[in-house]
Parts: C-alpha cells; sequence; structure tokens
C-alpha cells in the first residue's frame, strides 16, 4: 500500500497517527506493543509528535517496548547514535520500556546479545514485532541492509553485525527474516533526493533484486509506503 502526502509534515503526522493506533490496538490485544524504530533524518519529526498530544496521553507508554532496526557502532550519547536520536526526540520524556542495541561493543559481540535479548522477548516467535518503521537510503538500503552485503540472504539469524566501509561506520542490522515477519512494515521516504531509488524499489525489475528495499516482503503482515509526494515524483501516475 503507497500513501503520498502534500509534504514532510503531513507525513510524519500520519505515522505518528499510525504508530499510535497500532499501539493502542496491541495493548487491547495482547497487553504490549513491540516497535523496531528506524534511524536517520526522516523520522525523527514522527517521533517529536508522538510525545506531544494527543499521542502523549493517548498511547499506553509502559506497554510499548522500543527496539531498534538498525544502530552504528558507537556510544549511546553519540550524535550519530540512532537511539541518541530518538531517546531526544521522545523517549527520554516517555515511560516506554527501551532495548537499544549496544553500539559501544565489538560489533559480533552486540549483534549476539541483541538477538539473545529478542529471542527471550519474543519467546522465539519471530513474528513479535507489531510495527517495524524502516527507511530508505539513496543507494536503496535500508535499516542498516545495504547493497551486496550477505545480510541480505541471511535466513537465520534476526541480528548481524555490518562490517564499515570507508564512508561508513560498523553498525548493526535486524535482518529481513525477522523484519518480514513483522505485523506492519512502514517506510518513511521523504526529499525530492529519495525519488530516483523510490521508483527504482517500488517499479524496477531484474537486477533490481540487489536493492536492499526489495528484500522487505512480509510474510503475513501489511506493508505500507508513506512517501512524501517530493518523493515520489518519478513513480508512473504521480
Ligand atoms: O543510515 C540510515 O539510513 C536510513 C535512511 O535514513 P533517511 O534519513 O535517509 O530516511 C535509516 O532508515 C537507517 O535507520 C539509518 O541507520
Amino acid at each position: 500500500m503507497l500513501d503520498v502526502f502534500d509534504d514532510f509534515d503531513a507525513m510524519s503526522r500520519a505515522a505518528a497517527e499510525l504508530f499510535a493506533d497500532r499501539a493502542r490496538q496491541a495493548v487491547r490485544a495482547r497487553g504490549r506493543f513491540a516497535a523496531a524504530l528506524a534511524g536517520g533524518s526522516t523520522p525523527t519529526h514522527t517521533y517529536e509528535l508522538l510525545c506531544r498530544q494527543p499521542h502523549r496521553e493517548r498511547i499506553p507508554w509502559e506497554d510499548v517496548h522500543i527496539f531498534w532496526g538498525d544502530e552504528r557502532c558507537v556510544a549511546a550519547d553519540d550524535p550519530r547514535s540512532n537511539q541518541h536520536m530518538a531517546r531526544q526526540a521522545f523517549l527520554d520524556a516517555m515511560p516506554a520500556q527501551i532495548h537499544p542495541i549496544d553500539g559501544a561493543l565489538a560489533p559480533d559481540v552486540a549483534a549476539l546479545k541483541y538477538e539473545s535479548e529478542l529471542r527471550a522477548f519474543a519467546h522465539g516467535d519471530a513474528g513479535f514485532l507489531d510495527l517495524v518503521l524502516l527507511g530508505l537510503g539513496e543507494d536503496g538500503h535500508t535499516a542498516s541492509l545495504f547493497p551486496g552485503d550477505a545480510a541480505l540472504n541471511e535466513a537465520q539469524r534476526w541480528v548481524l553485525p555490518v562490517a564499515p566501509t570507508p564512508n561508513r561506520l560498523a553498525r548493526i542490522t535486524l535482518t529481513p527474516p525477522i523484519i518480514n515477519h513483522a505485523r506492519q512494515i512502514v517506510f518513511l521516504v521523504s526529499g525530492s533526493s529519495k525519488a530516483d531509488i523510490l521508483r527504482r524499489v517500488l517499479e524496477g525489475q531484474g537486477n533490481e533484486d540487489v536493492l536492499p528495499a526489495r528484500r522487505i516482503q512480509p510474510t503475513s503482515g501489511e506493508l505500507r509506503w508513506m512517501v512524501e509526494r517530493k518523493a515520489a515524483a518519478n513513480l508512473a501516475g504521480r
């Protein structure tokens, strides 16, 4: 499902509304809500809106469990940390249960530790995430699944380390099997710089299969694209 919004604010408001609705439904149905957050800059305003009214009051925060789809291997208070961004935007102000990836550890240790934490929380059920928020990089990456990485073909592990490159820190990422088992997956995409890659991901064929975002295909949940109009500019019929 693709929703195109006139501007960044409208997209962020709709995403915050969706998060709040899903949280209330999950807590009513199962007593808790488990969400994996995206990093980057696109979701920041969505997160800020979650700690303002009406969501501040409406979300049952004590039953909200926050995980991350990916993390950079830096200390928790480093401005490049995805955890740091979300804490600044909303989590420091809300009584949610926070399950960060420890970016200060060696990447392979951090990945194994997070995998154990997820499996213990999930009691082995790969479908434990109610919501996964994702972004889309200009190279087609999502979470920290980058073009050509072995993590794209992972079938067993839920969490893997991602080796650094000259332009990129080491990272930790959730893998396609765990993301694809979520009840709902939402991509947030904004800005005209994403127009070309969004077209390739949504309309590409053949060798475009190497694009990481195309590996995100829910097993039984719902996939939704929430896109700012500028980013949808190259899609057919838009
Ligand atoms: O590196 C990352 O980038 C992606 C995309 O970020 P965006 O701000 O361009 O939407 C993000 O989803 C991911 O979590 C982050 O680590």
